[in-house]
């Protein structure tokens, strides 16, 4: 069994991207920069805004955190969007998700310059992308993609079975990896809440994608001999040895799963790290123009 070190591989796409900005900078360029709106107070939000800005001064990219309470309304956020959609200093904009309940994401999204939408969410983005035309791929399963081929591990004519249907990640991932060119090359099934019989899918997966935030869902009988699994739940439980009181779990019962896959990532360190080194480089795409005119 070999472990999927996306801690390890996000560092390695950050280093590239950093000497690709040292680069930028001495030949007097543009240096990336990134603006991130955050609104409210939720505590993931908060740490995964905050992480992106720290991986912005890292790499060199400059960056703008626009902060606003959970009481603005969906008009004045709009607004905001428009100004920075007109600023030509800033390259991608990202709205942290999920959004108050008085806010429609989908408005929100939808008005955001698409050329700025470095989280891939605007739908002419996700339709590029369906369409396989250029477009800015959303930050985790580019991050899966990406660990697929750092390790080398064939996906083609392999059965790729995708729990969740998420926006955010199921739905786009199994898109990808039934695109023709690799990572992909994959037959799909897409597994959901209304799936019958879901051990009966997953144990036909060469390749397991999991993203639906239920802790242990995935247990051992689940799963083939062999199988490359990829675990993209993050749920916080409740640990009293932590200093912090919780703990993070994936969908997949890691101990008595691991055993048995060729490949596998492990939660914290796994795919989450490569979200915001993805990121980052769509960030850097969208300064040099590379994905939109
Ligand atoms: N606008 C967006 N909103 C959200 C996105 C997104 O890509 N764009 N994705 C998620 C949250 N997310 C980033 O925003 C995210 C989730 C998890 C991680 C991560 O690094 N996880 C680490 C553990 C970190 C920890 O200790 O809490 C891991 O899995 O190892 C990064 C980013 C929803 N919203
Ligand atoms: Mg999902």
């Amino acid at each position: 069994m070999i472990l999927l070190d996306g801690k390890k591989t996000s560092e390695a796409i950050q280093r590239e991207i950093a000497a690709e900005v040292a680069d930028i900078k001495a030949k007097g360029g543009k240096v990336p920069h990134l603006a991130a709106i955050l609104v409210g107070h939720d505590g993931g939000s908060m740490t995964y805004v905050n992480n992106k800005v720290l991986a912005c001064e890292n790499v060199g990219f400059e960056s703008t955190l626009l902060h606003y309470e959970d009481d603005i309304t969906e008009e004045e956020l709009l607004n905001k969007i428009r100004e920075i959609n007109q600023d030509d200093t800033i390259d991608g904009l990202i709205v942290q998700l999920p959004l108050p309940r008085h806010i429609s994401s989908t408005r929100v999204l939808e008005v955001l310059d698409y050329k700025k939408d470095v989280d891939g969410f605007h739908p002419l983005n996700v339709g590029h992308m369906v369409a396989g035309l250029p477009a800015y791929l959303p930050a985790t399963p580019y991050g899966i993609l990406q660990l697929l081929e750092r390790y080398n591990i064939e996906t083609k004519g392999k059965h790729c079975v995708v729990v969740g249907r998420s926006n955010i990640v199921g739905t786009p991932i199994s898109i990808l990896m039934s695109k023709c060119t690799y990572p992909g090359e994959s037959t799909v099934t897409i597994c959901h809440r209304n799936t019958v019989d879901l051990a009966h899918h997953t144990r036909q997966a060469d390749i397991l994608i999991v993203a639906v935030g239920k802790p242990g869902l995935i247990t051992a009988d689940m799963v083939k001999e062999g199988a490359v699994v990829i675990d993209v739940g993050t749920t916080r439980v409740e640990d009293a040895t932590r200093a912090r009181g919780w703990r993070l779990r994936g969908d997949v019962d890691f101990d008595h799963v691991a055993p048995k896959c060729s490949y596998i990532t492990p939660v914290p360190g796994g795919v989450g790290p490569l979200t915001i080194a993805m990121l980052l480089k769509n960030t850097l795409r969208a300064a040099k123009k590379e994905v939109h005119d």
